[in-house]
């Protein structure tokens, strides 16, 4: 099986003649086998630029140097998935107080020891302190006596019919009480003011849970930006089968989970139909920190982001990208504080953009640190376009990448079995070249980790 089917029939048909061209013939004035680009698309961005331009984006916002929006301050069970805008310092020891790390005695000295009549329970306060010779009963996690020696373990102990406790003995040798045995002293895990997480860490369950123990109410993390997203084609259903030349709309169901795997807080979609002042309105009564569009970013008579773009004087950053598909993509600053991101109409066009322009967007302003870029050989080779990167999507196979058919940019047959996306530079793969891989969300972080 290799890429060279449906969707990279789809994707060559998506040349234009100039292109085409240029796959079979040199341009005069260039060094053989350089390609260079029609002069009509000299102005959209390299793929790698487009990225990096999409991050520090963010950085220009609202004066915001660091690019990540303003810390709030929430309820731990809020923080999950959340970045931590501060440092997580102890507000305790830990333990807080010299504990039990196992059920049996708190003892004092060498034994035999007498037996005090009352246990220790876990949380209760303090006891008297033990003499020497003396054991009490504990349990784990109690608060150990003062002028407690060791803790015996119950399986080490027995108490004789006087009810004196002595240790006992396994393969004829009677087990050992050194000093301290079984005791986890105050401070042992950290003292108060000790920082146990740095300022950038992702509030994983793990992390809940020790900010808990270290006396954490509440924590301050960056919140999640806020996107709205606007679909726009009047040729779109919500539900059925099409008909009558319109399409099901694609977008609507797969961008705000995806989006939300990305960091963002995306929840309504809303529907606009071709209608440039629609949109219009829309766009200036959205407060959200980035507006995600799907549809219009072509040249056609309907599409209308570049000309409402145009009309409330955005800042484009980015006006198409030299990556396959997904070439009309674009990036613009709205207004201080907002940013938008167009992502073309064609589905697998719109995933492109989505990795390529929101997922370096949304991560700087959740403040989330950039995934670790990595590699692995294609198991096929990968048919390329003549100047722009291809993005297509690939099954991960022990340490290969399987490209999947049906990548071209109207499907999602080949991403909705993907594991990533593989990054194919101009001109193409070999079988078993190593290929940059951006790794779907729920590939890598688990589905319900990713959603929830
Ligand atoms: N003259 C040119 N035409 C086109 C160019 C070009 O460079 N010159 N680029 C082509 C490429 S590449 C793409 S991608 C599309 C981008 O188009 P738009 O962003 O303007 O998107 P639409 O025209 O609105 O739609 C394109 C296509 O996608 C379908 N679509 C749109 N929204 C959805 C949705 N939510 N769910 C499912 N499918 C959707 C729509 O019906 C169209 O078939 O432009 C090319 N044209
Ligand atoms: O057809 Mo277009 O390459 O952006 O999906």
């Amino acid at each position: 099986m290799t890429a060279h089917a449906p969707g990279a029939d789809a994707d060559a048909d998506d040349l234009d003649v100039e292109e085409a061209l240029a796959l079979v013939k040199e341009i005069p004035g260039r060094t053989p086998g350089a390609p260079h680009p029609p002069d009509h698309r000299l102005h959209a961005t390299v793929w790698t630029e487009a990225r990096a331009l999409a991050e520090r984006a963010a950085r220009h916002g609202g004066g915001r140097r660091t690019g990540h929006l303003t810390p709030v301050t929430v309820p731990l069970a809020e923080a999950l998935g959340l970045t931590l805008a501060a440092p997580l310092t102890a507000l305790t020891d830990l333990p807080s107080f010299d504990t039990s790390a196992m059920d049996g005695w708190a003892v004092s000295g060498p034994g035999p020891w007498h037996v005090r009549e009352e246990g220790v329970l876990a949380g209760h306060t303090e006891h008297a302190p033990l003499t020497d010779g003396e054991a009490v009963r504990i349990a784990t996690g109690a608060r150990i006596p003062p002028d407690t020696t060791a803790v015996l373990r119950s399986e080490h102990g027995r108490t004789d019919a006087t009810g004196r406790l002595h240790v006992t003995a396994a393969a004829g040798a009677p087990h050992t009480v050194t000093h301290g045995q079984d005791i986890r002293p105050r401070g042992q895990e950290c003292r108060s003011g000790d920082q146990l997480l740095s300022a950038g860490t992702r509030a994983t369950p793990a992390v809940l849970g020790m900010a808990a123990a270290a006396g954490y109410d509440t924590l301050s993390v960056v919140p999640r930006p806020r996107v709205d997203v606007f679909v726009l084609g009047d040729e779109l259903l919500s539900e059925g089968l099409p008909h009558g030349g319109l399409i099901r709309d694609a977008l609507g169901p797969m961008l705000p989970p995806w989006l939300r795997a990305l960091g963002a807080e995306a929840t309504a979609v809303c529907r606009i139909g071709d209608d440039e002042d629609a949109l219009h309105e829309a766009l200036t009564a959205s407060d959200a920190d980035v507006v995600v569009t799907t549809g219009g970013t072509a040249a056609g008579p309907v599409d209308h982001v570049h000309p409402t773009l145009r009309r409330i004087g955005a800042e484009l950053l980015v006006d198409g990208v030299q990556v396959r598909p997904g070439h009309p993509m674009l990036l613009a600053r709205t207004r201080e504080n907002q940013h938008l991101v167009g992502l073309p109409g064609n589905p697998l066009a719109a995933v492109s953009g989505l990795l390529t322009l929101a997922e370096p967007l949304l991560r700087t302003l959740a403040a989330r640190p950039a995934p670790e870029p990595y590699t692995l050989p294609l198991r096929d080779a990968v048919q390329g376009h003549p100047y722009d990167t291809r993005l297509v999507p690939v099954s991960l196979r022990g340490d290969r990448a399987l490209p999947l058919l049906y990548n071209g940019p109207a499907m999602l047959r080949g991403v909705a079995a993907a594991d990533a996306l593989a990054v194919v530079p101009p001109g193409g793969a070999r079988p078993g070249q190593e290929a940059e891989l951006l790794d779907l969300p729920w590939a890598s972080g688990g589905i319900g980790v990713c959603f929830t």
